[in-house]
């Protein structure tokens, strides 16, 4: 220990269990985070992570082991005693009200009756202090996710925690705001704060992280030191076996192949103020190729695949075409019917209803285009069938789960989002648009998702890939266009896309300076 008593023990964690009905959640874990550490938490998706932050945020009880903080046996039975001790938590969903203002959201989190001026004040000069500007007074609905995210962050610090937990900050991020974030956090470090850190994307734990803890089912099975690690020394560690890369075979005469999925002039007006105009979108998707969609979250994509999915409908029917039907008009079932798929970016509540098992989930979403499989005569539900089809998807796609048939909320994120993935592809669909298809999953679980999206293409369908993860999307498309204030640039082919050109194109550079010999859309 030093004499400011950074590296000296400020939470130890000793067997902490957590049980739900009959799995074992969080099986004996034992953590220790030092002050001024940035400590990694690993493990694939179901490990018990969020279970774990949980009991120490006071949001769920243990049932059996000890936590000590600065040598205390404590007891924290709520997030109110967990902030008093000196524990804050920024969250991987934002809890902000878009019609209040960044001040005005932090003022609801604080039990006193601090005026908003002050707080406003405080927010700034530590806004501005950390490297992380926000200006207070703006309405959340017209900030950025990255600015929303700082005003969780803010958040927390206002109430100076000694720890801080972030569950998987940077998923929401461009590369150039995640490298604001590691400056902020690398200071937060030097002051002698500890942060508990929840990633998937492991080059980033090499670079930032001091010492991580990896968790596999529930127990911890390797406490390391990441940087003498590499990102696939670690992927195995959290797996238990290798993690295979992605293989994408090129396309070969795709300009003659069928256009499956067409976008003519889709233009749309702001539905709220604070959602984004569409701008005159034309694009082409052909039978055997994936094109990916790059841009910071909030510059229209969500309003894109309203669009496309029909939960929104156009004026104009041919704005939308699939497989040559006008389908601009019709319903996501009717659309659903013409062979497509689409999976939103919100798993919860959009993706899947959560109170509802994986069965139900499955024949709900599928019982209007696969009427024959797990319809009977009179009507009836064929639930043996809508049984097989579940377990063949759980299997297929590796869901981990605590019971047969769970339901939705009762998977980890990860895994959920394996399930929604695994029903549509299980359909076979000719047209298949996804947002952020890899969302919170682990290594291994976002290379079997990315190569079946592949495979799925190279099979004859036409698969559209929204994601803010450009190693993603250059690991998967076939071409990449970057949507930007409503507009989509032109597709650049493989061989034409850099990440520079395209992270140009992403900061709002305009398309004839890096496009030229861009693929002219259908
Ligand atoms: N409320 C609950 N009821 C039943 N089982 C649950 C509940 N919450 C979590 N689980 C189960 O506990 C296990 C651990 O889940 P947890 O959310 O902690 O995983 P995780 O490591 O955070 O995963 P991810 O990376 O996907 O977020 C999973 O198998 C999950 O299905």
């Amino acid at each position: 220990m030093s004499a400011d008593g950074s590296g000296a023990n400020l939470l130890e964690v000793r067997g902490l269990t957590k049980i739900f009905g009959t799995l074992k959640a969080c099986d004996g874990v034992d953590l220790t985070i030092r002050k001024g550490e940035i400590h990694a938490l690993l493990g694939e998706n179901g490990a018990g992570k969020s279970t774990l932050v949980k009991m120490l945020f006071g949001s769920l009880e243990p049932h059996s082991g000890e936590i000590r903080w600065n040598g205390q046996a404590v007891k924290i039975g709520s997030p109110s005693v967990a902030k008093k001790l000196g524990i804050g938590m920024v969250f991987q969903h934002f809890s902000l009200f878009e019609a209040l203002s960044a001040a005005e959201n932090i003022a609801l989190s604080l039990a006193d009756q601090t005026p908003i001026a002050t707080i406003a004040a405080k927010a700034q000069a530590l806004s501005y202090s950390y490297g992380l500007p926000l200006d207070p007074y703006s309405l959340v609905g017209d900030l950025s996710v990255g600015e929303r995210q700082r005003i969780e962050i803010i958040r927390c610090l206002l109430q100076n925690p000694d720890l801080i937990i972030l569950d998987e900050p940077t998923s929401v991020l461009t590369p150039q705001e995640a490298d604001r974030l590691f400056e902020t956090l690398e200071r937060l470090r030097a002051e002698g704060k500890s942060i508990l850190y929840i990633s998937h994307r492991l080059e980033e734990v090499k670079r930032l992280c001091d010492a991580a803890t990896v968790m596999r089912h529930g127990k911890v099975v390797a406490h390391t030191d990441p940087r003498q690690e590499t990102a696939a020394s670690l992927a195995r560690l959290m797996v238990g076996s290798e993690v295979h890369a992605v293989v994408r075979a090129p396309v070969e005469g795709i300009e003659k192949a069928e256009a499956l999925l067409e976008i003519r002039h889709l233009s749309r007006r702001p539905a709220t103020p604070f959602s984004m105009p569409l701008k005159d979108i034309s694009l082409a998707v052909r039978a055997g190729e994936v094109i990916g969609i790059a841009g910071v979250a909030g510059n229209g994509q969500g309003e894109f695949f309203e669009a496309v999915s029909g939960e929104v409908l156009q004026d104009e029917a041919d704005a939308i075409r699939i497989r040559g039907n006008s389908a601009g008009r019709l319903s996501i079932t009717s659309r659903r019917m013409l062979g497509a798929a689409f999976v939103p970016e919100e798993r919860l509540g959009h993706g899947a209803a959560p109170l509802m098992k994986l069965s139900e989930n499955l024949f709900l979403s599928r019982y209007a285009t696969d009427r024959k499989v797990f319809l009977g005569a009179g009507g009836l539900v064929k639930e043996s069938a809508v049984d097989a089809a579940t377990q063949r998807i759980v299997e297929e796609m590796d869901v981990r789960k605590s019971a047969r048939d769970p339901e939705a909320a009762a998977l980890s994120g990860g895994n959920l989002q394996k399930f929604i993935i695994g029903r549509e592809l299980d359909r076979r669909p000719a047209v298949m648009l996804v947002n952020q298809p890899t969302w919170g999953v682990d290594a291994g679980a976002a290379a079997k998702i990315r190569q079946s999206l592949i495979e799925l293409a190279r099979n004859g369908s036409a698969v559209l890939v929204i994601s803010q993860d450009l190693d993603e999307l250059f690991e998967i498309s076939d071409a990449i266009a970057v949507m930007h204030n409503g507009e989509l640039s032109r597709p650049l082919s493989r061989a034409e896309a850099t990440f520079e050109k395209i992270g140009l194109l992403m900061g709002g550079a305009e398309p004839g300076h890096v496009d030229h010999d861009a693929r002219e859309p259908a």
